[in-house]
């Protein structure tokens, strides 16, 4: 199949990597006359495990562009531009909204258009009817709405082994589910089908009740660590039950990045404009917001005169394996360490921070931030954190206090190398 792909970030690059591994030829379009300038010369922009090598791997069936009237020649269009949030919680729809002005002048042959990014229920309708008003005749074009379930850091292996295929389409659609599954050929899951505004809702409300599934796990480590309960224990004793799972039950300093925030937000705002006030989504968002506050003043209960001491913070990123920063809980605790007065040397191997903060530095090695450290906060879970030499930690900081904030640490082994261990429910 001939197809474009609208929008070169996280969902659209790994999109197009996937297709044209399962053999489709696939155009990128996007906007940033950069980053197309970078992929045409062979660099990815983004870090992503495995994208950069199956990217080069199939490099014969991929092609980069800032011309979105080129993509429009194209048969199958997936639209994957950002939705990001507006002050007031909505949904920011205005690159989608630029994106359909833009193709509709070019439907001059069948299209299939379909949306992968994430969008409020009524959105994909809202193309339909879009379309339509600017004169593309209802033969030329089908709608479809598609969401991506992927995560960053593991994106490529859980789209080709999706653990489901969602496929929302209009009613009097009779045509684009075999357009779909000729798509996805080559990637074997479950076919969900449904309404545009079903498939719509469907990942709002898987991306909310992971959401909450952490809010739940970080409130029982609020409980668990007022009775010197470990939740780790916890969230293994309940995770055996197959009702409930053992996934997303990881207790810290909660959920960040580019979706959990800006879709929760989305849903709640999408339930106020018919008016239902959603209780649980605006509980789950209250405890994430809430859980910096819980680990600050764990240090400021341990640690006397908290704001003159030097802290080394691992971990910038909002989730491992990913340089990605927006709406990092590792970040925003760095910035309020900073707004109390604190020296913070931090470091992540991936991702550098977002904005300059008084008396923040990056350091390029985990080593040159321990240095003169009175305190290490563990800030994202990295595998390479977990597995370093505590002994030599402990030679390099100043102070013996670790603050695991992502309950990822062995205990033991920084308490046998001398170091002081404490976090939030870790018994
Ligand atoms: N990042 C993730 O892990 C996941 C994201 N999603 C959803 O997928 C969508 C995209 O997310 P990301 O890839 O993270 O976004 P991103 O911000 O990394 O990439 C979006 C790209 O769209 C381009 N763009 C914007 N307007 C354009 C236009 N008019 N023409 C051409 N290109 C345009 C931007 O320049 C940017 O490169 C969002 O709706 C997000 O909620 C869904 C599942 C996973
Ligand atoms: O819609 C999206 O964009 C994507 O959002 C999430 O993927 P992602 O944001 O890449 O990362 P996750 O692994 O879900 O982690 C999100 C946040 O929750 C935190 N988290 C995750 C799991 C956990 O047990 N505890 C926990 O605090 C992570 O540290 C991170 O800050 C979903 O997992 C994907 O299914 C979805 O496609």
């Amino acid at each position: 199949m001939n197809i474009a792909i609208i929008g070169a970030g996280y969902v659209g690059l790994t999109t197009a990597a996937v297709l044209a591994e399962v053999g489709h030829t696939v155009c990128c379009v996007d906007q940033d006359v950069h980053k197309i300038e970078q992929l045409n010369n062979g660099n990815v922009p983004i870090y992503e495990p495995g994208l950069s090598e199956l990217m080069e791997k199939n490099k014969s069936s991929l092609t980069f562009t800032t011309s979105l009237i080129e993509g429009a020649t194209f048969p199958v269009i997936i639209i994957c531009v950002g939705t990001p949030s507006l002050p007031d919680g909505n949904t920011d729809l205005r690159f989608l909204q630029s994106v359909i002005d833009q193709l509709a002048p070019h439907i001059h042959s069948h299209k299939t258009i379909i949306t992968k990014s994430t969008v409020p229920p009524g959105t994909n309708e809202w193309i339909y009817e879009t379309l339509i008003e600017k004169g593309v005749p209802p033969h030329l074009f089908h709608v479809v709405s598609n969401p991506e379930f992927l995560r960053e850091g593991s994106a490529i292996s859980d789209m080709l082994h999706a653990d489901k295929i969602v496929v929302g389409l209009r009613r009097d659609d009779d045509q684009s589910l075999e357009v779909m599954k000729t798509m996805y050929a080559g990637i074997s899951a479950p076919y969900i089908v449904t309404s545009l505004t079903g498939a719509e809702m469907i990942k709002y409300a898987s991306n909310a009740f992971l959401a909450m599934k952490i809010s739940f796990i970080n409130e029982i480590a609020r409980i668990c660590d007022a009775f010197s309960v470990n939740v780790n224990d916890v969230a293994k004793g309940i995770g055996y039950d197959p009702r409930i799972g053992p996934h997303f039950l990881q207790a810290g300093l909660g959920y960040g990045g580019s979706c959990f925030p800006k879709d929760v937000r989305s849903l709640e705002q999408t339930a106020r404009s018919k008016n239902i006030e959603p209780l649980l989504l605006q509980a789950t968002q209250r405890v994430n917001e809430s859980q910096i506050d819980v680990y600050l003043r764990k240090l400021h209960e341990t640690v006397h005169d908290l704001p003159r001491q030097t802290i080394a913070v691992l971990g910038i990123a909002f989730k491992p394996n990913t340089d990605d920063t927006r709406e990092s809980p590792a970040e925003r605790f760095i910035r309020q360490l900073s707004n109390i007065g604190c020296t913070i040397r931090a470091y992540d191997p991936k991702a550098t921070l977002s904005s300059d903060m008084p008396n923040v530095i990056q350091t390029s090695t985990v080593m040159e931030a321990l240095n003169e450290a009175d305190v290490l906060v563990i800030a994202t879970d990295w595998p390479e954190f977990q597995q370093l030499d505590w002994e030599k930690v402990k030679q390099r900081m100043n102070g013996i206090l670790v603050l695991d904030a992502r309950n990822c640490l062995n205990r033991k082994k920084l308490e046998e190398a001398g170091l002081h261990y404490i976090g939030v429910g870790v018994g």
